[in-house]
This record gives C-alpha cells, structure tokens and sequence, in this order.
C-alpha cells in the first residue's frame, strides 16, 4: 500500500534536501521540485545533488522534477524551501498546482526588502488566506541533519492541530520537533538571528575576542526580542529554539554562511567582493536592510537608534556607510545607561 502521506519539498538547496533526509527516516516518500532540468535528473540517476550537501547520498525514495504540476498533484504537504527573496515570485508560480487541501510548512528565515513582509504574509498572498501555514525553525544547519546528528527545532502554527501533525511526521531519534502557536515570535527569531550572526562574525573576523563576542550576541538578542514584541510575538518565544538557540548556533558555527559572510566582512573584503565570490545565500544581508526599514516604520518609540544599535549597525555596514570597525566603536560610544532586557 502506497504511504498515506506525500510531501513535495519547493527548492532542492541545502535545506530542503535536508529535509528529503528527515522525511526519508520515516519512511515518508517526497518530491524535490526544483528549476534546473540537469540537477533533477543528476539527483534522480546518481541520488545526490551535484552542488549542494556533497558528499552525502539522498535516501532512495526522493524523487527531483521541475515539472511543478508532476510535483504537487498528489502532495499532501508542501514545505517551502526557498530563500526569501526569491519567495514570492516563486510561489506565484507554482501556486495554482498545489492541491487545496494541503497545508505549507515553510522553512524559510528572513524579511522580504520589497514589502518587509515575513514569509506568513507572503504565503498568505501567493498561496492562499484560507490555507494552512507552518512554520518551522530552530539551530538546524541542513548538512548535520543530513548527517543524522541530533537536531531540535519548532513548529509554529496557529492551527495546533497541523502543528502537532508535522511534529509526529518529522520527528525521529535524531529529529525533535516542538510546537508552538506564536508564529511571529518563531518567524522573527528566524529571521533575525541571521543578522546577528553577521555581527557576530564581524566580531570574530575583527579578532575582538570572547567578551565583545558574548556581549554582542546577548544585546542582539535583547533586541530580537523588542522586534518581535513590537510585530505581535511573545517575548518568551524569543528565549526558545527559533531565538536565542538559533542566534547560538548561527553566532558561534562554523557551518553558518551568515557568520562566515560576517567574518570575511570584519577581515576586509567587501560586499562586492564577497558576493562575487559566492555560491551560498546569506539571508542576513537583505533581511538587515529590510529590518531597519520595517523598524523606522513600525516602532514609533522615542530613540530607535538606540534601542535597535545593533540591527541598524549592521544594516549601516552593509551599505557601505560605516566600516565593522566604526559600528564597534559606536556600539562602544552609545550613552550610559541601565541594561534593558525587553
Ligand atoms: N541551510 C540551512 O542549514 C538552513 C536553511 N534555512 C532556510 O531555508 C531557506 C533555504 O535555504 P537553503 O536551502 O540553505 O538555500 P540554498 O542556497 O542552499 O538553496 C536555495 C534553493 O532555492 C533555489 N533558488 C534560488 N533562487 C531561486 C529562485 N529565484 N527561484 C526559485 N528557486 C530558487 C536554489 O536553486 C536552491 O534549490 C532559507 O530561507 C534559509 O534561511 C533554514 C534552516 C537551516
Ligand atoms: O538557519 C540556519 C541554521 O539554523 C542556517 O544558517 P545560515 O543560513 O547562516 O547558514
């Protein structure tokens, strides 16, 4: 008897093949849809994908295809395993193919710079209001779940009931899923650590050491959480898997390319030079120009400079108005005051 259950995976890059993996573990079949004709057939004759997660053998049962109507028609559910930016354009897409009834997980992290809207907005505008969404999200680098090391992470939906269903499809001895119904607070954390995480390897490209290391990441957090706060997510959600567990994981491993594209920054290289160079997607980089904007125009409270340092810091590097050394010494220069924690 077939599976009762089938997933397609939209986006065959790190993650999602990541996720063929999880999938795969419970003996749950997928479709990976993807864009390019060489790459599918690459994965569906030699079981790995030419580019990304080397090295490691996708489990037998995925099947890769861009033929967007072969991949969804029997889908009963669909994770969305695309970079942010790209999202929209993406889903709109492909859209019309999903069936009615099946629910999206997206895995997606980031702030879209055209709308400043986060990947609930954008799902909702593509796919659907009536639809249900979740959302998923924690310290989950695709290689070591690929690897079957231990990984834990959250599932946010407002319908309990999808979130808990994903959570018993997706868990297995190497892969804890916990639930949650604060979607904002999960897809915040998602969101943001990644710019922290540019901070944080700005810190480490610049050699600053342990201190301005750990003091940078726990006021990044701080400010995480005002954000999130501001966009209608609980503060404790911030304390969680998809806030300071992934701000962690992405700050302090090696495997983050938003701390990797950091590290080159604080070295001296430039933007340019650093995007030419590479093949991976830092979300960070478009998501702290977008969170800046999406600040100036929904926190209204006296001195945001102040309260969102660190964001606006990096958002400023980025554009080339400050180099990592000059946002250091501001962050060091900013007037004396009690230590907020919200
Ligand atoms: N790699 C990781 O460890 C994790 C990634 N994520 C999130 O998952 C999302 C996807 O990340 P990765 O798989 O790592 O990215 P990736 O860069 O490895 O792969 C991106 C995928 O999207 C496709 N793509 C790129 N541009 C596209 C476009 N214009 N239209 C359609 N498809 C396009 C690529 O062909 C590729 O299949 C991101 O939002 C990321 O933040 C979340 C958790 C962990
Ligand atoms: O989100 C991730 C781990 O949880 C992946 O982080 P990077 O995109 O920085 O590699």
């Amino acid at each position: 008897m077939p599976y009762p259950v089938r997933f397609t995976i939209l986006g065959g890059g790190n993650f999602g093949l990541a996720l063929s993996h999880v999938l795969a573990r419970n003996g749950i079949p997928s479709t990976l849809l993807l864009r390019n004709a060489e790459i599918a057939e690459h994965i569906n004759v030699h079981h790995e994908h030419p580019t990304y997660l080397k090295g490691i053998k996708l489990p037998w049962h995925i099947r890769a295809t861009t033929d967007a109507k072969d991949a969804l028609q029997d889908a009963t559910y669909v994770i969305h395993a695309v970079p942010v930016q790209y999202s929209r354009a993406f889903l709109k897409k492909v859209a019309s193919y999903i069936p009615p009834g099946a629910p999206i997980l997206s895995v997606s992290k980031g702030i879209e710079t055209s709308s400043l809207s986060l990947m609930t907005d954008i799902l909702a505008e593509t796919c659907g209001p009536e639809r249900s969404y979740a959302f998923l999200s924690g310290p989950s680098f695709a290689r070591e779940i690929a690897q079957n090391m231990a990984t834990a992470v959250v599932i946010a939906s407002d319908d309990s009931q999808l979130a808990n269903d994903l959570a018993n499809l997706l868990s297995s001895p190497s892969f804890r899923c916990f639930t949650s119904k604060d979607v904002i607070g999960v897809e915040v954390g998602g969101a943001v650590k990644n710019v922290i995480a540019i901070a944080a390897g700005m810190s480490e490209g610049l050699g600053l050491g342990t201190n301005a290391m750990a003091g940078l990441v726990t006021r990044g957090c701080v400010e995480m959480k005002r954000i999130a706060q501001v966009l209608g997510g609980k503060p404790t959600t911030l304390s969680g898997l998809s806030g300071v567990g992934d701000t962690f994981g992405t700050c302090f491993g090696p495997l983050s390319r938003n701390r990797n594209f950091g590290i080159r920054l604080g070295k001296g290289e430039t933007m340019e030079e650093i995007l030419a160079s590479s093949t991976e997607v830092a979300e960070g980089v478009d998501t702290a120009l977008a969170l800046a904007n999406l600040i100036k125009k929904i926190d209204k409270s006296y001195r945001i400079d102040l309260k969102y340092a660190i964001i606006f810091g990096v958002s400023d590097i980025l554009q080339g108005f400050r180099s990592p050394r000059e946002g250091l010494e501001d962050l060091m220069a900013m007037p004396l005051r009690a230590e907020m924690y919200d």
